[in-house]
């Protein structure tokens, strides 16, 4: 059967996070992105979300590069083609290299128009299980460790499922010390941001100590090496973040033991086509992994909801309440987490409504593109 798109909106948002979120290279306030409508002509509307930042320290992608590559190269290739699946939408962004954000952030406005076409929820349409999925929160570097174990108390109370806490060169054991000191029995793991290299191995090796679910990223970006040297010489398990583009990028990293844990985001492997074929492969591995964040609106927040739901996430996610970071949000309902659990729609599609409203209150200008 065929999936007729007859047209892309792409609508340019700015909105300002409740407080600043601050990692290992800079923090973030003002949330810009892009959301993208695909419609079919006979009333349907699915909706995706990019998750780049305005500056490259994530992933070398921007805002401005995620426009660029929509606009000049991926919505030219969809008014050339025809689609009959979510899934062909990789295979003709492959003349195109890397830029997965862009490519992400369309390709999850096509899986949900699909699942709204056929009838169900993004969730089902991808393979998901599970009816809930377990959350947990991802906690910025603070200017305080009263701050932080204000802020990871808080969490706990409300039931996350396991606390996230950003360190870096500086900020790190004593800060871990601390943490365990307050809360002994916590789930707890950190997330480096690529903040260390190998010179650190005697440093890092002191995490051991504190009974960390995992480490996150600790080492360079695009590096898949080193972090197997380091994982043979650490008993916490490492999880790769940023250094995971692809399916062959797992493949190599599972080969070489460069970790034991892997943090899926669509946006940073081209999408949830690539993201569901790593997650096949790891459940084939045996190989736990979880659903990333990228401080999303409730939007791209459904679609790794949905994401989660399939069977190998078996980690809680950085799948947060939206009123987390928003004071509102761009959908209804909003997104809320009851004790570190999140249901999985099974309304069609992502499940939840966009709130006109709101998106035209952040809306900074709009695009239309016939295919
Ligand atoms: O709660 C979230 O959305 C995830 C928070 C987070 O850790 C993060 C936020 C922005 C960019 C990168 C990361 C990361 O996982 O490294
Ligand atoms: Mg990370």
């Amino acid at each position: 059967m065929a999936l007729p798109i007859t047209e892309i909106k792409i609508k340019k948002l700015k909105m300002r996070l409740k407080h600043s979120f601050s990692t290992s290279f800079g923090s973030v306030k003002d949330k810009e992105f892009f959301l993208i409508e695909a419609r079919d002509g006979e009333g349907n509307c699915g909706y995706g979300e990019s998750v780049a930042f305005e500056v490259p320290w994530y992933t070398e992608e921007t805002v401005k590069t995620v426009f660029h590559m929509m606009e000049d190269y991926l919505i030219p290739i969809l008014q050339m083609e025809c689609l009959t699946h979510p899934q062909d939408v990789s295979n003709i962004f492959k003349p195109i290299k890397r830029n997965h954000m862009a490519k992400a952030a369309i390709e999850g406005a096509i899986w949900d128009l699909y699942a709204k076409r056929e009838g169900v929820s993004l969730a089902r349409a991808l393979g998901g299980e599970r009816k809930k999925i377990e959350v947990g929160i991802a906690i910025g570097i603070q200017p305080t460790i009263n701050e932080l174990l204000h802020t990871i108390d808080q969490a706990f109370q409300e039931g996350y499922k396991r606390i996230k806490i950003k360190i870096k060169p500086g900020y790190d054991i004593k800060v871990l010390r601390e943490v365990r000191w307050h809360f002994p029995s916590i789930p707890l793991m950190v997330d480096a941001n690529s903040a260390y290299t190998l010179d650190d191995i005697e440093h890092l090796k002191q995490l051991d100590e504190f009974d960390l679910m995992m480490i996150e990223q600790p080492l360079s970006d695009d590096d898949i090496m080193d972090h197997a040297k380091l994982q043979s010489v650490i008993h916490t398990p490492v999880c790769l973040d940023e250094s995971i583009h692809s399916l062959e990028d797992v493949k190599m990293a599972y080969e070489l033991g460069s970790c034991r844990i892997i943090n899926i985001k669509p946006g940073r492997v081209g999408g949830l086509t690539e993201a569901k074929r790593i997650h096949d492969y790891c459940k084939e591995k045996d190989i736990h992994v979880w659903c990333g964040g990228m401080l999303e609106t409730g939007v791209g927040r459904a679609q790794n909801i949905a994401l989660a739901s399939l069977p190998q996430f078996t980690l809680p996610g950085d799948i947060s309440s939206s009123s987390r970071y928003w004071e509102k949000d761009i959908i209804y309902p909003e997104i809320v987490a009851r004790n570190g659990m999140i249901e999985v729609p099974d309304q069609p599609g992502i499940g939840y409504q966009l709130d006109e409203e709101k998106v035209d209150h952040f809306l900074e200008w709009e695009k239309v593109y016939q295919l």
